[in-house]
């Protein structure tokens, strides 16, 4: 389902939140929303799936505008952090209850799920006795529940192990293929860059980058830290790359060809690279 957003504006309040988002989410792609905290990634999922309605703006779902038609929700998991699960019943009740809150509950596909993120035993467990990590995952597992064609996380992987969030990543990376249209946020850099084709960063209530991490062309920040760094910064001038020295390292932009060329450049000239750490441009963003 292709998910259209045009000038959406709320406040909470006299508090401007989302000051005129306008965006468009596509099947088969996962996308992540990232930005400061309170920047407003919480609210712009809310009213996606219509828990904040009193906005100005639209927001549809293949042409259909949820206010006006909110049965395309029903084709939508979402896991928010402050969903309240019933405490005092257990890990299975509340699967069922809220996994099934938006039409059949496939009891199979929930046991498989549990067995493999390693919470089928607590499911008969009080909710009451689960750790931060074992709820988060019960909330992960109803947000799979219903074989949604739009999935919303909110910070999913935050408190959970490893090994789960390698699962995670992996299950999504699966629906991905399967045409699904998925939108996450995160504080984590690895995560985005596991998971994400493209980010929109969100600052002052709208969209103010995107980055397209499909793009072999994009620009990189590398970091390196070289045995003579003379040498390096004059080829990096040569080949007119702006850079900054700290302390050991020099940070200077390019993309990996571009890279590359500079490499080889240095190492004719013998220059040992002692290290070299790159990452995407929107990782500043993220943290
Ligand atoms: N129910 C509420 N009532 C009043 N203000 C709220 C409410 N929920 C959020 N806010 C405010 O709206 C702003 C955006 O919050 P939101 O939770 O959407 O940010 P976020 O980007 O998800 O943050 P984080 O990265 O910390 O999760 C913040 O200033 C927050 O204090």
């Amino acid at each position: 389902m292709k998910i259209k957003v045009e000038d959406l504006k709320f406040a909470y309040g006299m508090r401007k939140v989302l000051n005129g988002v306008t965006a468009s989410f596509d099947e088969g792609k996962i996308y992540g929303i990232v930005g400061k905290n309170g920047a407003g990634k919480t609210t712009f999922f809310k009213a996606l799936t219509n828990i904040i309605t009193n906005y100005s703006g639209t927001v549809s779902y293949n042409d259909e505008n949820v206010l006006k038609n909110s049965s395309v929700l029903t084709k939508t998991g979402i896991l928010l952090d402050d969903i309240e699960l019933y405490k005092s019943y257990t890990g299975w009740f509340n699967l069922r209850y809220f996994g099934g809150l938006r039409g059949n509950f496939d009891e199979d596909l929930a046991r498989k799920l549990a067995d493999e993120l390693d919470l089928l035993a607590s499911l008969d467990l009080k909710v009451s006795a689960y750790s931060l990590g074992m709820g988060k995952k019960l909330l992960l597992l109803i947000s799979l529940m219903n074989e949604a064609e739009v999935l919303i996380f909110d910070e999913p992987l935050r408190g959970i192990d490893a090994k789960s969030v390698l699962w995670f990543r992996q299950y999504l990376l699966n629906l991905k293929q399967t045409g699904k249209t998925i939108l996450i946020s995160s504080h984590v850099q690895e995560d985005i860059e596991a998971l994400c084709d493209e980010v929109f960063v969100l600052a002052d209530g709208t969209f103010t980058e995107a980055f397209d991490l499909t793009d072999t062309r994009q620009m990189l920040r590398y970091k390196v830290v070289v045995s003579d760094p003379s040498v390096l910064t004059e080829v990096l001038k040569n080949e007119g790359h702006a850079y900054e020295q700290r302390e050991e390292s020099i940070i200077f932009e390019a993309t990996p060809e571009q890279f590359q060329t500079i490499f080889q450049a240095c190492v004719s000239r013998d220059l040992m690279f002692e290290e070299i750490k790159k990452e995407s441009k929107f990782a500043e963003f993220v943290k």
